[in-house]
C-alpha cells in the first residue's frame, strides 16, 4: 500500500485522530490498532480488528496522511495537520494570488469532531487557533470597518455572490443587544476581551447570551504566518449549513411560521453568478465584516446557536447538518488609488455525525436526515476513493463530486481553473485571465473512538481513508488440522498396529490436503467477494433510503400543491357564488321596488278617486236632474195626450217623488258604499243606470 506519493497529489490530505477514553471509564478492548512505522516517521496506518463474535470477518487496514493517537493534544493537531499553510495560503503572501483553504472534520457522533474543530469550554479548537493566527498576522494591514468609511461599500460592490454585507457591530447588536448598554446598565466592567467574562446585556434583541468566557489555551501568541505587506485586508465571515441537501444561511435568523410554530428558512443556491461566471458560489449569504478576532468569534457563536441540533438515540446533542464557517480574506493593493478587492477563503467544515439510522432509534424527520447524511458521506467517500485511485488532481470530471451539495461544496474549488473558465467578466475579479485560480488546499480530519461503535466507525473509515486493504484471515488450521489428525491417527493410534502409512496412503493424503488448500483459497476469494458485495449493499441501501425520503418529500410537495390549488378553486367558486348572490339580491330588491311602486300608484289612484268622488256625485246629480226633467216631460206629455187619465193619481205623487227620494238614497248609500268597499265608481254608475232603466220599465208599464 504505497500511498505516500499518491497522497502528495491528492485533493485532500486525510488525517485520523483517535479519541481518548473519558476519564473514569473502564477501558474495554480496542478494535483499532495503530501500526508502528519502521523509522521515526509518524504512524500512517491502522488495522481494524473485528470483535470476536464468532463471525469470521475480514481484517481491514486503512491508510491516512497521518494518524494522531489518543495522547495528541489540540496543538499537535494544529501544527501536524497543516493549518498554518492553509492560513498562509489564504493570505497570499509576497504579492501572491492566494489559495482557498478547506479544513473539515468527519466522524461518528461523539468521536471528537467538535472538540477538534471548535474546542471545548477550556480549550480552543482549530477554528479559534486559525482565526487567532490569521488576525495577528495581518494586524498591521487589516482595515477596521468602524473607522474605514468606504470599506463596507467597496467590499459589498466587489462581492460576486449577491451577498448581504453587514458590519460586525450592527450584526452583533442585532443578535446579542448593545454591549455598551449592558455596561451602562450594570456596574460591571465594559465588554471584556477574549478569555474574560461577558456581562449579558439586559435586553438582548435576539435573546442570545453572550458567551460567558472564551478559552485562551492553547496559547499560540508567538505563531504568525507571512502576509502581504503591500496589501490591505478585510475579513468577511459567513456561515451556512447543508441540511437535507439544501443550503441555509446561519447568520440570517430563521422566520418563525405562526401557524406551524416552525422556523421557515429560504434555501440558498450554489451557482455561478454574473460576477462569478467561472466558479459557483453560495448566492445570497449574509456576510459580516469583522475587524477583530473577538468579533469573528462572536459571529461564530451566533451562527453555531442557529445551527440545527437535535437529540437522537446515539447522542443527546448530535449535529444533524454539515456546518460551514467561511473566513473570506479580501485583499487589495495598498495605494492612494486602491485596486479592486480580490481574495481567497478559508472554509472550516463540521460534517454531520453519521450515526447508523436504525441503531440511533430515530424516526420521521430524523430518519430522513440520517439517510441524507449517510448518502452525502457515501458520495464523499466515492470522491476521496477516486482521488486516491487517480493520484492526479487535474481531472475534475473523473471525481464524481457533482452528485450532492456536500461534495460539490467541498470539491468544486479543488481543481485548477482552465484558461477559458478563468477569464473574469467584471473588473471586480481579482484574478487576471493569465492567472488561473489556484486549486484549493484541503485537509480532512477524521475522528474515531477506538472504544466506540465498531460498525459505525468502520463505515466512516471506509468512506474516508486514502487507501484500504482487506485481508481475509486464512484458516491455517484446516489443512494442518486434518493432516495432523490423520497423521496422528496413523502414526500414534495404538489400534492401527503399524508405525508408518503406506506410500499410497501418503499420496492420497497429500492430494486431499492440496484439494483442501485449493478449496480454502476458493472460500477466501468468495469471502472477499461477499465483503465487497456487502459494502455495495450498504451503499445501495443508503441510496434507497435517501430516495425514499425524496419520494416522501415530493409526495408532501405534491399534496401541498394540490391543497393550495383546491383552495384557490374553492376561493374562486366562493367569489363566483357571492357575485351571483349579490345579483339575485339586486333583482329581488328591484322586484320589491316595482311592487312597492305599483302599491304606491294604486294608493295614489285611490286617493285620486277619493278626490274625484264629488265630481261624480255632481255628474250623478246632473243625471238625476236630467232624468227628472225627462220624467217631467213625459208626465206632461201623458197629461196632454189623455185628460181622462188625469183622474189617476198624479205620476209625480205616485212615482217620481219616490223615485227622486230613492235616487237620493242610492246616491248617498252608493257613495258611502264606494268609500267602504273601495270598488270602482264606474261599476256603481253602471248599476245606477241599470236601475234607472228598470224603473223606466216600471214606469212604462205604468204608462
Ligand atoms: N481528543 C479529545 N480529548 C478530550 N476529550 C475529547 C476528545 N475528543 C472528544 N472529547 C470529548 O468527547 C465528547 C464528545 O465529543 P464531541 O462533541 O467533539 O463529538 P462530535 O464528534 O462532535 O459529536 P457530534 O457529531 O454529535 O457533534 C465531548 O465531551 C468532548 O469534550
Amino acid at each position: 500500500m504505497e500511498q505516500s506519493q499518491k497522497s502528495q497529489n491528492a485533493l485532500f490530505q486525510v488525517y485520523l485522530r483517535l479519541r481518548p477514553p473519558p476519564p473514569g471509564q473502564a477501558v474495554s478492548e480496542r478494535f483499532l490498532t495503530v501500526e508502528e512505522p519502521g523509522d521515526d516517521a509518524p504512524p500512517t496506518h491502522i488495522t481494524l480488528n473485528p470483535p470476536n463474535d464468532n463471525r469470521r470477518r475480514a481484517v481491514e487496514k486503512f491508510a491516512f496522511t497521518e494518524v494522531f493517537e489518543e495522547d495528541s493534544n489540540q496543538l499537535d493537531l494544529f501544527h501536524g495537520t497543516g493549518v498554518l499553510p492553509l492560513v498562509e495560503g489564504v493570505l497570499g503572501p509576497q504579492g501572491g494570488e492566494g489559495r482557498d483553504g478547506l479544513l473539515a472534520t468527519l466522524g461518528v457522533t461523539g468521536s471528537g469532531k467538535s472538540h477538534t474543530i471548535l474546542g471545548s469550554r477550556t480549550q480552543r479548537g482549530l477554528t479559534q487557533l486559525a482565526l487567532d493566527v490569521l488576525f495577528r498576522s495581518i494586524s498591521n494591514n487589516i482595515l477596521d470597518p468602524a473607522t474605514t468609511t468606504s470599506l463596507h461599500a467597496t467590499v459589498a460592490a466587489s462581492d460576486p455572490s449577491e451577498a448581504q454585507v453587514m458590519s460586525s457591530q450592527m450584526f452583533l447588536d442585532t443578535m446579542y443587544g448593545d454591549p455598551t448598554a449592558a455596561s451602562r446598565a450594570s456596574s460591571r466592567a465594559p465588554t471584556p476581551m477574549v478569555g474574560e467574562s461577558y456581562a449579558p446585556p439586559p435586553t438582548p434583541r435576539r435573546h442570545l447570551q453572550r458567551p460567558s468566557a472564551l478559552p485562551i489555551v492553547p496559547d499560540i501568541s508567538n505563531v504568525t504566518v507571512d502576509a502581504d505587506s503591500n496589501a490591505e485586508y478585510a475579513i468577511l465571515i459567513s456561515m451556512y449549513e447543508v441540511y437535507n441537501d439544501r443550503i441555509f444561511d446561519l447568520l440570517t435568523p430563521a422566520i418563525p411560521n405562526k401557524s406551524t410554530k416552525d422556523f421557515r428558512r429560504r434555501p440558498l443556491l450554489f451557482k455561478s453568478t454574473e460576477q462569478s461566471p467561472d466558479r459557483k458560489v453560495v448566492a445570497g449569504l449574509r456576510k459580516i465584516i469583522c475587524g477583530t478576532m473577538k468579533e469573528a468569534l462572536m459571529v461564530l457563536e451566533a451562527g453555531l446557536h442557529e445551527r440545527r441540533v437535535a437529540g437522537t438515540g446515539s447522542n443527546s446533542v448530535s449535529s444533524r447538518s454539515h456546518g460551514f464557517f467561511c473566513v473570506e480574506v479580501k485583499k487589495r493593493r495598498r495605494s492612494r488609488m486602491p485596486t479592486q478587492w480580490g481574495g481567497s477563503a478559508l472554509t472550516i467544515v463540521d460534517l454531520a455525525g453519521s450515526e447508523r439510522a436504525r441503531d440511533a432509534k430515530t424516526q420521521g424527520a430524523t430518519l430522513a436526515e440520517a439517510g441524507k447524511i449517510n448518502e452525502s458521506l457515501m458520495y464523499l467517500g466515492q470522491c476521496l476513493q477516486m482521488q486516491s485511485d487517480l493520484g492526479n488532481s487535474t481531472k475534475p470530471n473523473l471525481v464524481p463530486f457533482r452528485q450532492c451539495k456536500l461534495t460539490e461544496l467541498l470539491f468544486s474549488n479543488s481543481f485548477p481553473s482552465t484558461s477559458h473558465q478563468s477569464v473574469p467578466s467584471t473588473p471586480s475579479h481579482h484574478h487576471s485571465s493569465q492567472q488561473p485560480r489556484n486549486p484549493q488546499k484541503a485537509v480532512m480530519i477524521v475522528t474515531a473512538d477506538p472504544l466506540g461503535d465498531f460498525n459505525a466507525t468502520s463505515q466512516i473509515l471506509r468512506y474516508s481513508a486514502l487507501a484500504r486493504e482487506i485481508t481475509v484471515p486464512r484458516i491455517p488450521s484446516v489443512t494442518s488440522t486434518i493432516l495432523a489428525q490423520s497423521t496422528a491417527s496413523h502414526y500414534f493410534s495404538p489400534r492401527a498396529g503399524r508405525m508408518s502409512p503406506t506410500d499410497t496412503e501418503r499420496e492420497t493424503m497429500e492430494i486431499a490436503a492440496l484439494e483442501i488448500a485449493r478449496m480454502s483459497e476458493e472460500i477466501d476469494g468468495l469471502r472477499a467477494e461477499l465483503l465487497a458485495e456487502q459494502q455495495q449493499r450498504l451503499e445501495v441501501e443508503a441510496h434507497l433510503e435517501s430516495m425514499t425520503d425524496r419520494i416522501m418529500e415530493v409526495e408532501a410537495e405534491v399534496r401541498e400543491e394540490c391543497f393550495s390549488e383546491m383552495e384557490e378553486t374553492m376561493e374562486a367558486e366562493m367569489r363566483r357564488w357571492k357575485a351571483s348572490w349579490a345579483q339575485e339580491q339586486d333583482k329581488s330588491e328591484e322586484h320589491i321596488d316595482r311592487k312597492l311602486e305599483i302599491y304606491t300608484r294604486s294608493i295614489d289612484a285611490c286617493e285620486e278617486d277619493k278626490e274625484n268622488t264629488p265630481v261624480r256625485d255632481i255628474s250623478l246629480e246632473s243625471e238625476n236632474e236630467r232624468l227628472r226633467r225627462e220624467v217631467e216631460i213625459l208626465r206632461r206629455e201623458v197629461q196632454g195626450r189623455s185628460p181622462s187619465k188625469g183622474q189617476r193619481a198624479p205620476l209625480r205623487d205616485m212615482h217620481v217623488g219616490d223615485l227622486g227620494s230613492q235616487m237620493e238614497k242610492m246616491r248617498v248609500s252608493g257613495g258611502s258604499q264606494r268609500v267602504a268597499s273601495g270598488g270602482s265608481p264606474v261599476k256603481k254608475v253602471r248599476k245606477l243606470t241599470a236601475k234607472k232603466w228598470d224603473m223606466m220599465g216600471e214606469d212604462d208599464d205604468l204608462l
